[in-house]
């Protein structure tokens, strides 16, 4: 029988078991009897030891220079890319996602780090003319001070880091609180930049349950900051309780993406695009496909199509080579995902195919969940409504394109939307008129690069946006300077 390992926080440069004593465990979700470690269930105590770590490593980090600052995320990255397998194994064993994505994500945290220790040489202001010929005025950005980032389980490595990075570039500290379900991962994480040499309070990582570690974040009067990605609920209340405080706070949330499949459009790559947006990752991406919004000519031959190719998708444990959807990441979004498959029914919307749990005999102690295709959905049933964030699409019909287009706009989220087309003017009526943060064509909904702004519309965010040189604008404040002889 394999050991399990303990693992700790990472507070003021120290791995610290928590000051209770109390643990938890991360599961592994292809097999419920596998524990992959015994994790913290922090408490506030906890919490306030890293604010103060990381108020009291403030001063001497943000006097570094930017390419000082860089120098170390180089070097995380470094050892992140000399360590991407075990990262993404781990990955692999603590929410699901199959190996090939998990490596791929964990790469993609890499670049990460090497494009924002890049940024650390870009210029932070500018030189603008006063009125008064003998001042000088200009711009400079000074950092925020303590950043709170609270992170969700469903890209355990990407996710952190592209907050983690900016908020470091950019001169500030962190107290970091991962998912609970990949703590081991970000545990992984953490020793790259331990290793990696970052001063002690620069960077803490606290492992706990999400009211006592996250809202004991974005409530606690030592942190300037809150970057926070995950579901709606949770983000209300983290935006409220740092808004009552006069905190900055940024909120990254749900997701309920369409694709348009015009009457002209390519449909075995449109079809390709729903089943890779739709199920890669389970489903479990804020970007993931979950309508399929067809025009009439082309919908019974494009519905024939996505069966067809989604018959033939291999459901199994994510580390097995021949996997192409793994399970749920965990028990309760097992049971959420079971859930809106019982209400599309209910509601009256016809199961072509999947939705339950493989008959395999090796998987049933996994969650696992066939991939599921609903027709004669009608915008107002739950499952066009809510976002299910797992292995489910909807496929809906519409007469022409606008009002496609409309029906793509009929839900409270707007983060991402696909539109296959061959014609220009559809293509560009689109990008005009769809309320999404991320507008493509000829291309699935998924699939965020890290060097383009980043977030959504209406109830999918807070209105601002992270990656690329976006993210400056959320981990720093502007000053302007004017100044005479
Ligand atoms: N828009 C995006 O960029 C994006 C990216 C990934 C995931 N998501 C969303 O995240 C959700 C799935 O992730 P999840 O299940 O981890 O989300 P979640 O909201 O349950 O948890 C997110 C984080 O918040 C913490 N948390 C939980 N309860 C809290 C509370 N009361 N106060 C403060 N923090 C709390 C969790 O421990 C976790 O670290 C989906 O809705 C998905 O759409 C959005
Ligand atoms: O889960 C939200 C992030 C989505 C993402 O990174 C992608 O689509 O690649």
């Amino acid at each position: 029988m394999e050991s399990i390992n303990n693992y700790s926080n990472y507070i003021g440069g120290a791995w610290l078991p928590p000051q209770r004593g109390q643990m938890t465990i991360s599961v592994n979700p292809a097999n419920r009897n596998e524990v992959v470690g015994n994790i913290p269930l922090s408490t506030r105590d906890d919490l306030d030891k890293a604010v103060t770590a990381a108020n009291d490593a403030r001063a001497a980090w943000r006097k570094l220079s930017g390419a000082g600052r860089g120098a170390f995320l180089y070097k995380a990255a470094d050892i992140l890319e000399r360590r991407l397998d075990e990262v993404g194994r781990t990955m692999t064993r603590e929410m699901g996602k199959t190996l090939a994505e998990a490596k791929g994500e964990t790469a993609r945290g890499v670049a990460i780090l090497r494009y924002y220790a890049g940024e650390g040489m870009r210029k932070i202001g500018d030189v603008i003319p006063a009125s008064d010929a003998d001042a000088f005025m200009f711009t400079t950005r000074v950092p925020l001070g303590v950043v709170g980032a609270i992170t969700p389980w469903n890209f355990p490595v990407a996710i952190p880091l592209w907050k983690i990075a900016p908020a470091l570039i950019y001169g500030n500290t962190v107290v970091w609180k991962p998912a609970s379900e990949t703590a081991v991962t970000s545990v992984l994480v953490m020793e790259c930049f331990h290793e990696a040499g970052l001063p002690e309070g620069v960077l803490n990582l606290v492992i706990g349950g999400g009211k006592e570690i996250g809202q004991g974040l974005a409530e606690h009067p030592g942190v300037q900051g809150i970057t926070f990605t995950g579901s709606n609920a949770v983000g209300k209340s983290v935006g409220q309780a740092a808004f009552a405080r006069g905190a900055k706070y940024q909120l990254e949330m749900g997701g309920k993406n369409p694709i348009i499949v015009a009457a002209d459009a390519d449909l075995d790559l449109a079809a390709d695009a729903a089943i890779s947006g739709g199920f890669k990752s389970t489903g479990q991406k804020c970007t993931a496909t979950s309508r399929v919004i067809v025009v009439k000519d082309v919908y019974e031959a494009f519905r024939d199509k996505l069966v067809e190719k989604t018959a033939s998708i291999r459901v199994g444990n994510g580390l097995s080579e021949t996997t192409w959807l793994g399970p749920c990441a965990n028990e309760k979004q097992y049971e959420t995902v079971l859930g809106y498959i019982r209400s599309g029914k209910e509601e009256g919307a016809k199961l072509l195919l999947g939705g339950t749990p493989p008959e395999e005999e090796e998987l049933r102690d996994g969650f696992y969940i066939t991939p599921a295709i609903f027709e004669d959905v009608d915008s107002r049933m739950a499952i066009a409504q809510e976002e299910i964030f797992g292995p489910v699409l909807s496929l809906m019909k519409a007469a022409d394109l606008p009002e496609a287009i409309r029906l793509a706009n009929d839900v409270q989220f707007g983060l991402s939307a696909s539109l296959y087309t061959k014609d220009i003017a559809s293509a560009l009526a689109f990008v005009q008129e769809m309320d999404a943060g991320l507008v493509r064509i000829n291309a699935e909904t998924a699939g965020v690069e890290l060097q383009a702004p980043f977030g959504g519309m209406k109830d999918s965010s807070s209105h601002s946006r992270e990656q690329g040189q976006a993210a400056i604008e959320f981990f720093t404040s502007i000053k302007t300077v004017f100044m005479k002889p």
